[in-house]
């Protein structure tokens, strides 16, 4: 997994699905670890938890609410299962060494005195022992983190999108999101539009304003240089752990 994918195309989804003005399940999220932690908080068990939190939804409505954490954050199944067992999950994925280097590169824009991703990489470089208690490491061990939830959810409830997708084919992804969560399909192709310079695509417009919408300053950061060593070295540690996701999401998502 993963960290904070709060795009336009979530919004917007909530926008088509819930109307503009109705407030959206995810709100604004947000990235920082703050407003996460705050989002954690809030999942307490018994009925004064999140769900009496969320705006009120009535038939056709549904109520996005989105926390990159909760997928690796060990009480989070448990107490979302408590609040609601048939609660859709959605999570997206990407190669979790890119993963690292993202989550690394958007640490250091923070704070620039932090060591080195390859030194934080390893408990001994030399003998190739990855540090996986090293959180940009263990949050792209999708395989662990997903057992916790299979504990309470079935597989079928569980839909994985591709972050590498996301990009090359946005309108894709986006329909098997909406088939998942067995909505009619209104976010198709005509929607986006790749903007080169960004590397990104676009939304050619939003249900409140005819502009075009890209992803934020924040996305799409030119990652920091690594060793290329290193990364091989990742790739390697991480091979075992996919190769288990791909088996237990039936998915081969090829980020070997
Ligand atoms: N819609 C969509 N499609 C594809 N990729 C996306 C999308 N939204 C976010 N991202 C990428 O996810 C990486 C983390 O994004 P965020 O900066 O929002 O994360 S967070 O705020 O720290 O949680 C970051 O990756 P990098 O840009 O490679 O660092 C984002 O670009």
């Amino acid at each position: 997994m993963i960290r904070d994918w709060q795009s336009a195309w979530y919004e917007e989804v909530d926008d088509h699905y819930r109307g503009p003005n109705d407030g959206g399940g995810g709100g604004e999220g947000g990235g920082g670890g703050g407003s996460e932690k705050r989002e954690i908080d809030m999942i307490t068990d018994g009925p004064e938890g999140r769900a009496s939190l969320m705006p009120r939804t009535v038939g056709s409505q549904i109520t996005l609410e989105k926390t990159p954490s909760y997928f690796v954050t060990q009480e989070a199944p448990r107490r979302i299962f408590n609040m609601s067992r048939d609660t859709k999950l959605i999570v997206v994925v990407r190669n979790p060494v890119t993963r690292a280097i993202s989550d690394y590169t958007q640490t250091l824009s923070k704070k620039p005195d932090i060591p080195t991703f390859e030194g934080l990489s390893f408990r001994n470089r030399t003998l190739g022992l990855v540090d996986a208690s090293w959180n940009a490491i263990r949050i792209g061990l999708y395989a662990l983190h997903l057992e916790s939830w299979l504990r309470y959810f079935p597989l079928a409830q569980i839909h994985f999108v591709s972050g590498e997708r996301l990009i090359t084919d946005p309108a894709g992804e986006m329909g098997r999101v909406q088939d998942f969560l067995g909505v009619k399909r209104l976010i198709t192709d005509k929607h986006f539009y790749f903007n080169k310079t960004k590397g990104f695509p676009c939304l050619k417009k939003t249900e409140s304003s005819l502009l075009p919408r890209c992803l934020g300053k924040s996305k799409g950061r030119t990652h920091v240089q690594i060793d290329p060593e290193v990364i091989d070295q990742l790739r390697e540690f991480y091979r075992p752990y996919n190769i288990k996701f791909y088996e237990a999401v039936g998915q081969d998502f090829r980020w070997e």
